[in-house]
């Protein structure tokens, strides 16, 4: 499980003007978090921020005691491959392969998950296979079909299946229910959280819809920890 500590983490895209100016925000391991905030507030630039993909311009962002902004972008690289599994808002699936195939694809990217995959489950296949099984895809879909050919609710368990694999300690969700309905929305959300207290991972999960609070034990609103104040609602 991973701790998340940002301290005094600022972001701009445009010189003069700060997206992101947060004091403080402290997230304990094994915390299930929901980041709330309205579209334009800057949520995908703070996930960017915590997976390394961006830089801050000043200020330390720390996860599982690591300070990924001192980390070279091979090794940032290689942190994020290893500690965080990620559900994207699309998915990010690769159409023409196996639900197995896509699922054992992020430990091909890291041998520490790998590691964890072969003690756990003997191997990485039957790692894949028995998270796809919890999740709900029965034995038929797993062996015979593509992604392609599945619905978008069975591809974000899929996806789930893939950011899990290998336990990471951080499991970070972009706007995951963003195509379901109500009752979908629901039934997904409490599933993540039951899979991510399994596989022992913190769950930060960043949507603009207020309705997925009721979850969560903890809400942030991002407007709350962000003194930018410079948000550019659509
Ligand atoms: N690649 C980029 N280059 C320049 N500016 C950007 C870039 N990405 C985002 N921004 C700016 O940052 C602001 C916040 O964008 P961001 O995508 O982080 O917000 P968000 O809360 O995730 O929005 P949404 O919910 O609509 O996806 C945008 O309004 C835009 O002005």
């Amino acid at each position: 499980m991973a701790k998340v500590l940002l301290d005094k983490v600022k972001y701009s895209w445009v010189k003069d003007a700060p997206l992101l100016d947060i004091a403080t925000c402290d997230i304990q391991s094994g915390e299930r978090v929901f980041i709330q905030g309205p579209s334009g507030s800057g949520k995908s630039t703070l996930l960017n921020l915590l997976t390394g993909l961006l830089l801050p311009d000043s200020g330390v962002i720390n996860i599982a005691g690591s300070d990924i902004s001192s980390l070279s972008a091979v090794k940032r690289d290689c942190f994020r491959a290893d500690h965080i599994g990620f559900v994207f808002q699309q998915f990010n699936l690769l159409p023409y392969l196996s639900l197995i195939d896509n699922v054992m694809l992020a430990c091909r990217f890291s041998a520490i998950r790998t590691q964890r995959a072969l003690k756990h489950h003997g191997s990485v296949r039957k790692a894949a296979e028995q998270l796809l099984a919890e999740l709900g895809l029965e034995e038929q879909l797993r062996q015979r079909v593509t992604v392609a050919e599945l619905s978008v609710g069975q591809q974000q368990r899929v996806a789930v299946a893939r950011a899990l694999i290998g336990s990471p300690e951080l499991l970070i969700a972009d706007e995951p229910t963003s195509a379901l309905d109500a009752a979908s929305r629901d039934t997904f959300t409490e599933l993540l959280i039951a899979e991510a207290s399994r596989y022992n991972s913190t769950l930060l999960l960043v949507s603009h819809d207020e309705a997925l609070g009721q979850h969560f034990n903890r809400t942030i609103l991002l407007q709350h920890i962000n003194s930018a104040g410079v948000f550019h609602a659509a």
